[in-house]
C-alpha cells in the first residue's frame, strides 16, 4: 500500500476494532509457544494443532480481520512520515508461518531427544536389574562355596581384601563318611564314556547328601568338602549352630549319619550296586578358615578333625564309629551304641570307640510324628 503525506488516510472500523493487531499476533505466538514447548505429545499432533492456530490467523489476517491490518499501516504511516510501509497483513502470515515451522521442527527434536532419553532410561534399568541379578547370582555362589556366616563376613564392605578369614570353634561335631568300594565300582571303559557314567552316579549320591541337609532337623551341620569318595561335614561352627546345653548339634549329626546311610541303601536298591559306608564322628575344638585368594575353600583343622577322620578309615564297613566323647553325649540322649572296644589309631595310641546302631526314642517318635503330619498333609490336599 502506497500512502504519502498529505493523503488523507481513511481509518476504518467494521465491529472490532484495534489499532495495532500486532499485539493480537504476539499473543498467538505466545499460545503458539505454549503448545509447542509445553506440551508433551507427538510432533505429529503438535504440527496439527499448532498448523490449525496458524491457518485460523492467517485466514483472519488476509480474509475477514484484515482491515485492521490495514488501520495500522495507515496510523504507522502517518505517525512515521516515511512514503511506504509494508503490508503488515501479509509480512504476519509470513512470520506466523515461519514460526510454525521453526516450532513444528523444535517439536520434531523434543520429540526425538525424549525418545532416545527414554530408551536410554530403558537400557538403564535393564542394565541395573541384570547387575542386580548378577549380585544376586554371585551372593548365592559365594553362599554355596562358603558357609552362610563366612559368606557374610566376606560381603561385607569393610572387610580387608588381604584379610585372612579364621576362627576357633569350641565342641565342634565332625563326621567323615566314605564310599571304600566306590573305587572298585570306578571303571573307564567305552561302555560307560570312559568312566562318566560312574561319575554320574558317584555325583547323584553325593547330591543326596547334600540335598538332606536342607531339612531343617540339620540345619546346623555344614558340608565342608567332598574328596572322591568321601563326604565331610561339621555341626556346631558358629554360636548360633552350637548347642553346648542340650548337645543338639550332635545328635543332629548322629541322626544325619543314620539318615546317609539309609540312603546309600535307597541307592543301591534302585542302581543295583553294592555301595558301602564308612562313617567317623568326633567332637572337639577346631579352627575354620578360608585359604586361597582364588577359588577359595573353607575347611576346618585340629587334632579333633584328624581323629574324625581316623574314626572313618579305621571304621567298619556299613557301621558308624565315634569316640568316647560323642559316646558319652549320644548314650546321655538314649542313642544306642555297641563298643567296639580298644583300636590302634595312628598317632593316638590306642582308642576305645563305640558304634553307632540306630536312633534314639527321641528321634524315632518326632520322625514318625512328622510322617504322620506329611500324610495328613497329603490327605488333606
Ligand atoms: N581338613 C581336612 N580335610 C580332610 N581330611 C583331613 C583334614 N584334616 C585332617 N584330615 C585327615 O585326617 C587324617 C589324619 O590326619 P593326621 O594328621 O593325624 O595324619 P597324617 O599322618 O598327616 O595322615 P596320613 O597318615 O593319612 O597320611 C589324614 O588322613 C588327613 O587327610
Amino acid at each position: 500500500m502506497n500512502v504519502t503525506r498529505g493523503q488523507e488516510v481513511n481509518v476504518c472500523h467494521d465491529g472490532v476494532t484495534s489499532h495495532f493487531p500486532d499485539y493480537l499476533t504476539l499473543c498467538v505466538v505466545l499460545v503458539m509457544i505454549s503448545c509447542a514447548v509445553y506440551q508433551v505429545v507427538f510432533s505429529v499432533i503438535k504440527l496439527l494443532l499448532l498448523g490449525a492456530i496458524c491457518t485460523a490467523y492467517i485466514s483472519m489476517a488476509l480474509l475477514t480481520h484484515g482491515t485492521l491490518f490495514d488501520n495500522q499501516d495507515a496510523l504507522l504511516l502517518l505517525s512515521s512520515g516515511s512514503g511506504e510501509v509494508f503490508v503488515s497483513r501479509y509480512v504476519t502470515a509470513a512470520v506466523l508461518v515461519g514460526f510454525t515451522v521453526a516450532l513444528v521442527i523444535h517439536g520434531r527434536q523434543t520429540e526425538t531427544t525424549s525418545r532416545l532419553d527414554f530408551l536410554w532410561k530403558l537400557q538403564a534399568h535393564e542394565e541395573k536389574d541384570d547387575i542386580e541379578h548378577l549380585q544376586a547370582y554371585n551372593r548365592k555362589l559365594i553362599a554355596n562355596i562358603l558357609p552362610e556366616h563366612v559368606a557374610i563376613h566376606f560381603l561385607s564392605v569393610d572387610k580387608a581384601p588381604d584379610e585372612l578369614y579364621h576362627e576357633e570353634c569350641e565342641s565342634v561335631c565332625i563326621l567323615f563318611a566314605s564310599i571304600p568300594n566306590f573305587s572298585d565300582f570306578y571303571v573307564e571303559l567305552e561302555s560307560n564314556n570312559e568312566g562318566v557314567e560312574c561319575l554320574r552316579l558317584l555325583n547323584e549320591i553325593i547330591a543326596d547328601f547334600d540335598e538332606l541337609l536342607e531339612e531343617d532337623r540339620f540345619r546346623n551341620i555344614e558340608k565342608i568338602k567332598s574328596t572322591g569318595a568321601t563326604y565331610m561335614a561339621a555341626a556346631g561352627l558358629t554360636k548360633a549352630t552350637r548347642d553346648l546345653k542340650t548337645f543338639g548339634h550332635v545328635t543332629a549329626m548322629a541322626d544325619y549319619a543314620l539318615r546317609i546311610r539309609d540312603q546309600l541303601e535307597y541307592v543301591n536298591e534302585h542302581s543295583f550296586n553294592n555301595f558301602k559306608i564308612r562313617i567317623g564322628i568326633n567332637i572337639g575344638p577346631v579352627v575354620a578358615g578360608v585359604i586361597g585368594a582364588r577359588k577359595p575353600q573353607y575347611d576346618i583343622w585340629g587334632n579333633a578333625v584328624n581323629v574324625a577322620s581316623r574314626m572313618d578309615s579305621t571304621g567298619e564297613l556299613d557301621k558308624i564309629q565315634v569316640t568316647h566323647e560323642v559316646y558319652q553325649i549320644l548314650h546321655k540322649k538314649g542313642y544306642p551304641l555297641t563298643c567296639r572296644g580298644a583300636i590302634k589309631v595312628k598317632g593316638k595310641g590306642d582308642m576305645i570307640t563305640y558304634f553307632l546302631n540306630g536312633r534314639s526314642h527321641d528321634t524315632i517318635e518326632r520322625e514318625e510324628g512328622s510322617e504322620q503330619a506329611a500324610t495328613e498333609e497329603r490327605n488333606h490336599k
